[in-house]
């Protein structure tokens, strides 16, 4: 019999992938909603920043911001190094951000 067949636990295996599949979808949606508000409040710095001719990045910050969430994800049973390079991604994105609102860019 092939895996694809239906059997009492073929059918139960599809069943439970399908509700984890449905929390994972509430997951990224939660993500991309907690993402949308990081970014309007960073934007604000932005134009704070520009406003007040300081630099776009400051390391210092982020210095704190990676322990302090490498910390987070070790306790959390997350890979410290995953939880630093995304925040690294995300840092550089608003970076850029930060650089064309100073540049006099929207
Ligand atoms: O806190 C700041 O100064 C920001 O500009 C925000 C932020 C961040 O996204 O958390 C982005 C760039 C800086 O290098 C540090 C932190």
């Amino acid at each position: 019999m092939s895996a694809d067949e239906s059997t009492p636990v073929h059918d139960d295996a599809v069943a439970e992938l399908a509700s984890i599949r449905q929390s994972i979808d509430n997951i990224d949606a939660a993500v991309i909603h907690m993402l949308a508000e990081r970014f309007k409040y960073t934007q604000r710095v932005g134009y704070l920043k520009a406003g007040a001719g300081m630099p776009a990045a400051d390391p210092g910050r982020e210095q704190v911001q990676v322990a302090r969430l490498r910390q987070l994800a070790a306790e959390s049973h997350l890979d410290p190094a995953f939880a630093e390079k995304f925040l690294n991604f995300i840092v550089a994105e608003v970076i850029h951000h930060h650089e064309r609102i100073a540049g006099g860019e929207r």
